[in-house]
């Protein structure tokens, strides 16, 4: 891997990030509004092992930020205590505001966090559309009367799912792909269709498991402008898992270093570049010029 330091390209807009009064900082156009998240001395551990630990972050209503650190740390857990797939051993989860403790990943997802996995977890064999409707169906507003006796507001309602998933997949330009099986698109389509459908169940918080994964070059720069965009579009908060630095430093507004299951390192990516402890995380100790 190159040095930390070496990532100088500045694609991103500035951005101020201010102090928040308890853990944090956040874009200061977001200081308004109640964070898309909060976590407050989160934790789990696994027979012993504190595979997260007081882990505190704010992500504001419109910021994108990145979950960084070595293999083990800690980041996928984080992405499963938020989503409740795991429940915390310790701490609090807020949401828009809202504290999600009791709820399960249903309720969480309903309540506005929808994420993708860094193995891409699509229904292969449904459709690409099939696949976004999926997404859509907390949002069905007709019921099982209806549909079953095919009432007028069911296929009122049908149109608008169609409509809906075209306009979603045409985020990617993926609206030609509509009527192909999910699992027979190349690699790089399957992880945008993923983010469709994450994005179809109409996120206040997108949790973006390793997005770059497996893209070539030309992908990840695409996926860069079109996770800025999903952005601006639907303004809402992203917060993404990725090993690709050029990524992360180059459209982050707050980076939240974790090693070991503990967060080491909050601030800015041009912070972050600079923080000892994260050279040292991902670089190992110099000590008389060794690594
Ligand atoms: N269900 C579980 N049972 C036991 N240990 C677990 C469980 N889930 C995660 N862990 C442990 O928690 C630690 C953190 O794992 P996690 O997958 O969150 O790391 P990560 O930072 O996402 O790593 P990578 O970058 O390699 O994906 C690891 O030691 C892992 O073995």
């Amino acid at each position: 891997m190159s040095k930390l330091t070496d990532f100088g390209k500045q694609r991103r807009e500035t951005t101020k990030m201010v102090p928040v009064p308890s853990v944090s900082i956040m874009p200061e156009r977001d200081l308004g509004s109640a964070p898309a998240l909060e976590c407050l001395h989160l934790g789990i551990e696994f027979g012993g092992l504190k595979a997260v630990d007081d882990f505190n972050v704010t992500v504001g209503k419109t910021e994108i930020c990145g979950l960084i650190g070595p293999n083990g740390a800690g980041k996928t857990t984080v992405f499963n205590l938020l989503t409740k797939v795991y429940n915390p051993t310790h701490g609090t989860i807020m949401v828009d505001g809202k504290d999600t403790a009791g709820m399960n990943p249903a309720k969480v997802n309903q309540l506005g966090v929808a994420r993708t996995f860094q193995n891409i977890r699509l229904f292969n064999t449904m459709t690409v559309e099939e696949n976004v409707m999926v997404g859509l169906h907390n949002q069905r507003h007709c019921g099982l009367a209806t549909s079953v006796l095919r009432l007028p507001h069911h296929w009122k309602s049908e149109r608008w799912y169609h409509e809906r998933a075209l306009e979603l997949l045409d985020i990617f330009d993926m609206t030609g792909l509509a009527t192909h099986e999910a699992g027979s698109l190349p690699y790089g389509a399957q992880r945008r269709l993923e983010i469709v459908r994450a994005l179809a169940t109409n996120p206040k918080l997108l949790l973006l498991d390793e997005p770059a994964a497996g893209m070539n070059p030309s992908e990840t720069a695409d996926l860069m402008e079109n996770i800025v965009k999903i952005r601006d579009t639907f303004q809402i908060a992203i917060m993404l898992i990725e090993h690709d630095m050029n990524l992360v430093m180059n459209i982050c507004e707050g980076l939240c270093v974790l090693n070991f299951g503990k967060i080491i390192a909050k601030g800015t990516p041009e912070e972050i570049q600079q923080n000892e402890a994260v050279i040292e995380a991902y670089l190992g100790k110099q000590k008389g010029g060794e690594a």
